[in-house]
């Protein structure tokens, strides 16, 4: 079985790369669904919560705004909550993982937020890191409901920069781009490897003549205006291109 880790900074994109991934048949396991399944009324991360951070839980489940202020823009206190939430959501993982073995599925992933900061990305076959222009993950992210311009900043304070997320992945995925090119780039990923392997992919990376442009203007591959269907048999003839910054 191949192991991906999906990663990326807040508001880069992940959960829609990881619906595509589960469109093209991979499985993916949502880590940060299953923190917000553990802290739903009768989750069991509330009790250990409760009594670490008073005051927060209540019948309705979890306080997450008073959480959030108390953890993100204080190190320690987020750290505990961590430590609580984190083994929980790594037994869960293994769950998933014996599932999928058992499956025989080719391919599964693994979304994690801090993949890298965790040290799971030591568990996975290859990381794809999700990117896109500051900017426009500024924009996507303070035009969500109950966020604001500081709490945006905290949040990023806590996560690895996004350069070196980038610098870090076997696959970097642009979602600066339409939601149509990052299907189409995530369906010939998805098709080289079941193809070619995880070795061959990485090595396309590697020899790809993609010029590294910054982010915002690179062209990550995958021609915009073709076709998917022809896009990936182009993909399958001349090996599916990414880049890697
Ligand atoms: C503090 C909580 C209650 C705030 O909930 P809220 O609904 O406001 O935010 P949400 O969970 O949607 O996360 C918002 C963004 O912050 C990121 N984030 C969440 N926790 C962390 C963390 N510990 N470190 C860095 N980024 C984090 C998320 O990936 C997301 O990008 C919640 O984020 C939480 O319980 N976090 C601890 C668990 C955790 O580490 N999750 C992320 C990896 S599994
Ligand atoms: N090419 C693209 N690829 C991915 N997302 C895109 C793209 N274009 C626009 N978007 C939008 O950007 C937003 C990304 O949000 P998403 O929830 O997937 O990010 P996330 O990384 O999972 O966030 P969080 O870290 O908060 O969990 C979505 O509203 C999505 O529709």
């Amino acid at each position: 079985m191949i192991m991906l880790g999906l990663t990326g900074s807040i508001g880069m994109g992940k959960s829609t790369v990881a619906a595509m991934l589960r469109r093209a048949g991979v499985p993916v396991f949502d880590a940060d669904a299953e923190v917000h399944r553990l802290q739903r009324p009768g989750g069991e991360a509330l009790t250990p919560i409760e009594a670490a951070f008073p005051g927060t839980t209540g019948p309705g489940g979890l306080d997450r705004a008073k959480l959030g202020a108390a953890v993100f823009g204080n190190a320690e206190a987020r750290r505990r909550l961590e430590a609580i939430v984190h083994p929980m959501v790594r037994q869960a993982q293994q769950a998933f993982l014996a599932a999928a073995r058992e499956n025989r599925t080719a391919i599964a992933a693994l979304d994690i937020p801090l993949l890298f900061e965790g040290g799971s990305h030591a568990l996975v076959d290859a990381t794809i890191v999700v990117s896109a222009p500051a900017h426009v993950q500024r924009r996507r992210v303070l035009a969500r409901a109950g966020m604001t311009p500081e709490k945006f900043e905290s949040i990023l304070a806590t996560q690895m920069r996004d350069r070196e997320k980038r610098r870090r992945a076997d696959f970097v995925i642009d979602t600066g781009r339409s939601l149509r090119v990052t299907r189409a780039e995530i369906r010939h990923l998805v098709s080289c490897l079941r193809r070619h392997g995880v070795r061959y992919c990485k090595s396309c990376v590697r020899s790809s003549s993609t010029p590294r442009r910054p982010v915002s203007t690179r062209r990550t591959g995958i021609a915009s205006a073709r076709s998917a269907a022809s896009s990936l048999s182009a993909a399958s003839r001349r090996g599916a291109r990414f880049t890697r910054t």
